[in-house]
């Protein structure tokens, strides 16, 4: 029988599909978006048709609408023959993905206390597909599972110690799908052997990411006990003093406030005080927008402490690698990034740096580098496909 894998990505507003063949082919994919809201939409990419919600659709509901286009626009037959789901926070339950059931779906649940807006939307995937294909085995692949492998003194704060042992309190990551993938990548673009490659892995899409790779393995990564820790986001802080809170609750905010502001107010949105769009933020500050330009440069200075940071964990670098929609299209933040890294020995080629390093293989550092800078399109369904079909194989 022919192999047909749908990768779905729940995210808290949002549904992403794709389907891929047996040949690692991607035949479609769909988004639906501005879910529970009057707007809700949805799309199959690269397809004008309309496909039609109910109003304040779902995500339950947008995937019944959106798996019965895939069927009605023959892209798929009566049923995918396994399903593989993103899920954000595996805590310290899961090392790889698993084939779900009861007892996995329990833990998910048990994890969304440290992820609150990703895993329950994760989990009313898992069970609408669940519904809609009771016969189809179903994994799920874990942002968190790849930097399991993260020693006690990079995951542990520095905390009295039954934080950790009464309440799990330590460092988890994510995005690791998407760092798996670019230590993979590199590994084949450098001729390499994954177990000897050791990278540094800047994901950069609304949710930012830097990762530590050696010799294959995560062994440290910015992101913590939950996805706000670490490097300048779309809409999120990132680190910030942990005495803030103290001092806001002294001016009357709420804690349920403050956690709602440095989530979906912050970043580079809260800084412009415009958007969390890079690609708007870009132009406005060539219009002279001070604000948007500063959102750059601070989100450019983070990212670039990081990459030190991230130097204590490795003895050997075979590559700085930039991914997500920003990592692979912003030449401006690369060369911000890199022009703090100098003393480190990063040096930027312009021009193949504005060329998203098209013309040289993804390469863009400069002859006189110290490391080479790749860029590299991450992609994180294409692992979860590939996790989805092996472990379907044992179902
Ligand atoms: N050409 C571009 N120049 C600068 N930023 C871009 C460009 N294309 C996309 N981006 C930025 O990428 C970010 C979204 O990244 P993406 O990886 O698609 O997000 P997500 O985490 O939702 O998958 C946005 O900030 C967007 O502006
Ligand atoms: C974990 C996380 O930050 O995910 P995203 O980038 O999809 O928001
Ligand atoms: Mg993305």
């Amino acid at each position: 029988m022919k192999q047909s894998i749908l990768v779905v990505n729940c995210g808290s507003s949002s549904l992403k599909l794709a389907l891929f063949d047996e040949n690692e082919e991607k035949l479609v994919s769909a988004i639906a978006e501005r879910l529970n809201e009057q707007e809700a939409f949805a799309r199959i990419n690269g397809d004008d048709r309309i496909v039609e919600l109910p109003a304040r659709a779902n995500h339950k509901q947008a995937l019944i609408a959106l798996v019965s286009a895939f069927r009605e626009h023959q892209f798929m037959p009566a049923a995918p023959t396994s399903i593989g789901h993103r899920v954000v926070h595996g805590g310290e339950a899961f090392r790889e993905a698993v084939l779900i059931n009861n007892d996995v779906m329990e833990i998910i649940n048990d994890c969304a206390g440290l992820a609150p807006l990703h895993n329950p939307v994760n989990l009313a995937g898992i069970k609408a597909t669940r519904e809609q294909f009771p016969e189809i085995p179903q994994v799920a692949v874990f942002d968190t599972a790849y930097h399991q492998t993260l020693a006690p003194h990079a995951y542990l704060y520095a905390l009295p110690e039954s934080y950790y042992r009464d309440w799990s309190v330590r460092r988890y990551g994510f995005h690791g799908t998407s760092h798996f993938f670019m230590a993979n990548e590199t590994a084949r673009l450098l001729g390499k052997a994954l177990a000897t490659t050791s990278i540094i892995s800047a994901h950069l899409g609304n949710g930012c990411s830097i990762t530590a790779i050696k010799n294959g393995s995560s062994v440290d990564t910015s992101m913590g006990l939950t996805p706000l820790e670490g490097l300048v986001m779309g809409t999120r802080s990132g680190d910030i003093d942990p005495g803030l809170f103290d001092y806001l609750s002294s001016r009357g905010m709420q804690l349920a406030e403050v956690h709602k502001e440095l989530n979906q107010n912050s970043g580079l949105l809260g800084i412009s005080g415009k958007t969390n769009d890079m690609r708007t933020l870009c132009e406005l500050a060539d219009q002279g927008h001070e604000p948007s330009a500063l959102a750059i440069e601070i989100f450019s200075f983070r990212l670039a402490k990081y990459v030190g940071a991230m130097m204590a964990s490795l003895n050997h670098l075979d590559a700085l690698v930039f991914t997500g929609g920003i990592g692979e299209n912003s030449s401006r933040v690369r060369q911000k990034t890199a022009g703090h890294l100098k003393l480190l020995g990063f040096d930027l080629d312009a021009d193949k740096n504005e060329h998203n390093g098209r013309h040289s293989g993804g390469r863009i550092e400069d002859a006189s580098s110290r490391f080479p800078i790749l860029v590299i399109s991450t992609n994180e369904e294409l692992v979860i496909a590939r996790e989805a079909a092996r472990l379907a194989a044992s179902f």
